[in-house]
């Protein structure tokens, strides 16, 4: 499938972008793309890491300018690129994964930055708040308006920004949604569907930018496929199923999305027990070699915070953590764990993990274990090995010369777990490994994670996407304020019983009970 599928589509257009282009030294980021947005339609843009969505976006914010191409808004209306204020103007808002909400804010102070209803100065702040609880419950979002942001679960605080979004662009807004589920647990997106599905019922143009399969049909009108910065194809949804969706991204058919496959073992490599510090209470786990281990739970459930403790990057105050034979001290820090033959690719990459400014061969060297397969490289071969790991997850541009910061996003999380994968780790922790990255290499990763789990290493893989985890893992543990309330395996091993686990006491966390 490579042209346009026949079917039906919403008209009139609220957004039409033709022949767009924009390169990069000498490198197409975008060439020759044709977009169309319906009024009133969800339209899902999806491609492999660094085929040009963002950079389509940042030209539609006024952010980058393209040496070609036009777009023009409802009733034919050209509008000018390149300038932010055209943007605006336009109606076109955009939000992005940090979603641009002030936490410290509550939602009535949110809602005002973005001029979401005629609030005034002299407006008092009941009148205020209520106000913005109008404008939300016209939504179908109910939330006390005096709560900090801060205070709010994940779900809530997107819903402001898309509240926010709605009001503040003229009637009939286009919404620009970049990843906006990215850091959202599973069973909170349903909440944000519900609100776009509304907002599009009442007429509201959105395009949804995602690497999430599912949300494509959860929610989509139509979706729009990139590859290499060329239009691959503009299909209704409804034509569509999950295979030829994935060959439209990736140019090939992937049989199996997650391929980790475990080996037997009975050696222990991690072994964590009465692990207490912030965020968690006296939780145990042990991993074999060879074996992959989930940790999950909803946002602030402290799965996350677990791997932080177990690496040291936070603070433990009671507990003993084990690898192998050795145990590490009280207060263990990252370099400690790094010795003792652990890997730790963090969530947030872009500032706790990669140096923007440095080359990827120069973020690829950094964790210097003492041991292992990279130890003793001469620079040239450093750069050669360097170069294998790029082209083994896809790393585009593979130079290894090329900065950091002139990656993608998802190109920029390859290279950090690449970093990881080849510094030849006994333990391997991944918070969200596959955050923002796309479909084909998400199968890159597990596949060299099934390598490393082959040569016997010991995973952990926390992460919020539940149904990820419990296809990847041989087992998983699941979290709840603090604790870890189920231990599921072999046949209990299911996505319900994970989610009803991270959700409320279930059937799972009985039996854990029980034992
Ligand atoms: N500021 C920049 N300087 C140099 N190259 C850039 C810059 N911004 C983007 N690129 C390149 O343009 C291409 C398209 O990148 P873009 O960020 O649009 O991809 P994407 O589809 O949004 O990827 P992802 O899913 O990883 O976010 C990539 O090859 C990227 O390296």
């Amino acid at each position: 499938m490579t042209s346009d599928a026949i079917g039906p589509r919403p008209a009139p257009a609220a957004l039409a972008i033709s022949g767009l282009s924009k390169s990069f030294q000498g490198q197409w980021a975008l060439r020759d793309v044709d977009f169309e947005l319906g009024v009133g339609e969800v339209h899902a843009l999806l491609g492999h890491n660094g085929s040009g969505k963002s950079t389509l976006i940042k030209i539609l914010a006024g952010y980058h300018h393209p040496e070609h191409g036009a777009v023009a808004t409802r009733n034919d209306e050209p509008f000018h690129l390149g300038s932010a204020a055209a943007a605006s103007e336009a109606g076109l808002r955009f939000i992005h994964q940090d979603l641009g909400v002030i936490d410290e804010l509550d939602t009535a102070e949110n809602l005002r930055l973005g001029q979401a209803y005629q609030g005034k100065w002299w407006v008092s702040d009941r009148r205020e708040r209520k106000a913005a609880a109008d404008a939300l419950a016209s939504y179908g979002v109910h939330l006390d308006p005096g709560v900090p942001l801060s205070r709010l679960r994940a779900a809530d605080r997107a819903m402001v920004a898309i509240v926010r979004a709605l009001h503040s662009g003229q009637e009939n807004s286009i919404i620009v949604l970049d990843e906006a589920t990215a850091s959202l647990p599973t069973e909170e997106c349903v909440l944000l569907f519900d609100l776009v599905k509304r907002a599009r019922d009442r007429g509201a143009s959105i395009v949804w930018v995602t690497h999430k399969l599912h949300e494509v049909f959860s929610l989509a009108d139509r979706v729009t496929v990139l590859r290499d910065g060329r239009k691959v194809a503009t299909v209704p949804v409804a034509t569509l199923d999950e295979p030829q969706l994935v060959e439209l991204i990736t140019g090939r058919q992937i049989e199996n999305l997650h391929p980790v496959a475990t080996a037997p073992s009975s050696e222990v490599i991690l072994n964590v027990q009465g692990l207490t510090g912030p965020g968690v209470a006296d939780a145990s786990l042990s991993v074999h070699a060879g074996r992959v281990l989930g940790v999950t739970g909803l946002n602030g459930s402290g799965f996350d915070d677990l791997v932080h403790l177990v690496f040291g990057a936070a603070p433990r105050s009671s507990g003993e953590i084990r690898v192998g034979d050795s145990v590490l001290p009280l207060r263990h820090t990252p370099a400690q764990s790094i010795e003792a033959g652990m890997a730790f690719a963090p969530a947030d990459r872009k500032t706790l993990s990669g140096i923007q400014s440095w080359s990827l061969r120069e973020n690829m060297t950094l964790p210097k274990l003492r041991s292992g397969p990279v130890g003793w490289l001469s620079a040239r071969s450093e750069r050669r090995d360097v170069a294998v790991w790029l082209g083994r997850l896809g790393v585009v541009p593979s130079d290894p010369e090329a900065l950091l910061s002139s990656l993608s996003g998802g190109n920029q999380q390859k290279v950090v777990i690449a970093r990881w994968l080849r510094c030849g780790a006994r333990v391997f922790l991944f918070e969200e490994p596959t955050a923002g990255v796309d479909v084909g290499a998400k199968t890159a990763i597990y596949e060299h994670l099934a390598a490393v789990v082959g040569l016997g290493a010991a995973v952990v893989i926390a992460s919020s996407d539940i149904e990820e985890v419990v296809s990847v893992s041989d087992r998983v543990i699941v979290m709840r304020e603090g604790r870890v309330v189920a231990d599921l395996s072999g046949a209990a091993l299911t996505v319900d019983r994970a989610t009803a686990a991270a959700l409320h006491e279930s059937p799972a966390e009985k039996e854990l009970a029980g034992q």
